[in-house]
């Protein structure tokens, strides 16, 4: 096993009918998701990781050995933190006297995060004296998780942590989540099976299938890949890291740029020029052209080169991946359009985008 930066996960381990056999290399930062259906195995990594599950292989993070061949530390040796979907606070003790449980455990040296920066990130501070009971299930899992991270883990390990909660809760804890992904120096490890989430929270996904990893990488690059894991072609689409630098109020209108141009789009919430906002564009919102044709009704025209092509997927469907400055692009067409343009690779184009919608 390596001792180089990142996360070294290989696992085997096996119940009646479900084999899980892993073998990962992850960033030693940021946020990974594991993603898949369920009953594919993702709670089972999870938990091999943290030492709860028994497994044969090897753990690494950030070139600290967990287990090897040879050997495994106990979960309690594990220097990490664990949120599961339902918090478990102490329902004695106020917001600040759970925090400060695990906070005063770890000796003064060792201490990765303090107090107020776990405070501020999870915006805990009008919460401090309430008692659990007093708080919404979004406010206990802020609470959970800002006292797992005042344990000053080296990895933060997350089971579906929103799977609990309303559709409004979950949208009032996106925003911290996602600092604390921008944040966080350790790395999260954040099982979902919610593609609303991943596009929105992960920088690295892995996405398994029946025990195993089909795909893994930076979110961007898997979602542009033609070959969809999961077949999921039907709603194939790629996310973009996008800025918001202009508001038309005439049109009620923004535009957001990324690198390889920029997008027109609109939004029901206000947004403040310098926002960065994740945007998804879907495969079956973008036309491609050959030239850039503005007498139509499309206002997003977005010139690219054609990467790759992946012929009928489905009968008479192909999908085009198209790379705009760094930015991934898939469109899906069918193979009769791709044929009678024609597109071939490394052609310049203009890609119609019909649909940008904010990950939100
Ligand atoms: N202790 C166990 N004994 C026997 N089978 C188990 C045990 N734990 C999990 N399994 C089985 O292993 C498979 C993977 O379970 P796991 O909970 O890891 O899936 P998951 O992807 O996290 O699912 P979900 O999204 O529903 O939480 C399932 O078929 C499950 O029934």
């Amino acid at each position: 096993m390596t001792t180089s930066p990142g996360i070294h996960a290989r696992f085997q381990c096996h119940f009646d009918r479900f084999h899980l056999n892993v073998n990962l290399k992850l960033p030693g930062s940021g946020l990974t998701a594991l993603f898949g259906h369920s009953g594919c195995g993702k709670t089972t990594l999870l938990r091999c990781m943290a030492g709860l599950q028994v497994a044969t292989g090897a753990m690494s993070v950030n070139g600290d050995e967990w287990q090897s061949d040879s050997s495994s530390r106990p979960v309690h040796q594990r220097p990490l933190a664990y949120v599961f979907q339902e918090t478990s606070l102490f329902p004695h003790l106020s917001v600040r006297r759970n925090l400060m449980y695990g906070y005063r455990r770890v000796p003064q040296a060792e201490r990765q995060i303090s107090f107020n920066q776990a405070v501020n990130w999870l915006g805990l501070a009008n919460f401090l004296e309430r008692m659990p009971a007093k708080l919404s299930g979004g406010e206990r899992q802020r609470v959970a998780i800002a006292r797992a991270l005042l344990t000053s883990p080296n990895l933060l390990l997350m089971d579906e942590p929103l799977s609990a909660l309303d559709q409004t809760s979950k949208r009032e804890i996106m925003p911290y989540l996602e600092a604390l992904r921008d944040n966080l120096a350790i790395p999260v490890v954040y099982v979902s099976h919610s593609r609303a989430e991943v596009a929105r929270l992960a920088d690295h996904i892995v996405m398994m299938d029946n025990g195993a990893v089909v795909a893994q990488g930076p979110l961007q690059e898997i979602l542009a890949r033609t070959d969809q894991p999961f077949g999921l072609e039907e709603d194939a689409g790629v996310i973009i890291e996008a800025v918001i630098t202009e508001r038309d109020d005439q049109w009620h209108l923004y535009r957001a740029d990324f690198n390889g141009g920029h997008l027109w789009l609109r939004a029901d919430q206000g947004m403040e020029p310098g926002r960065r906002v994740r945007l998804q564009v879907l495969a079956r919102d973008i036309s491609l052209a050959l030239r850039e044709q503005t007498d139509q009704s499309i206002q997003n025209l977005i010139a690219a080169n054609v990467d790759k092509i992946a012929s009928n997927l489905r009968p008479g469907t192909s999908m085009v991946r198209l790379v705009a400055g760094t930015t991934p692009f898939l469109a899906r067409l069918t193979s009769r359009a791709v044929h009678n343009l024609p597109i071939k690779q490394g052609q310049r184009v203009w890609m119609q985008i019909k649909s940008v919608a904010i990950v939100d």
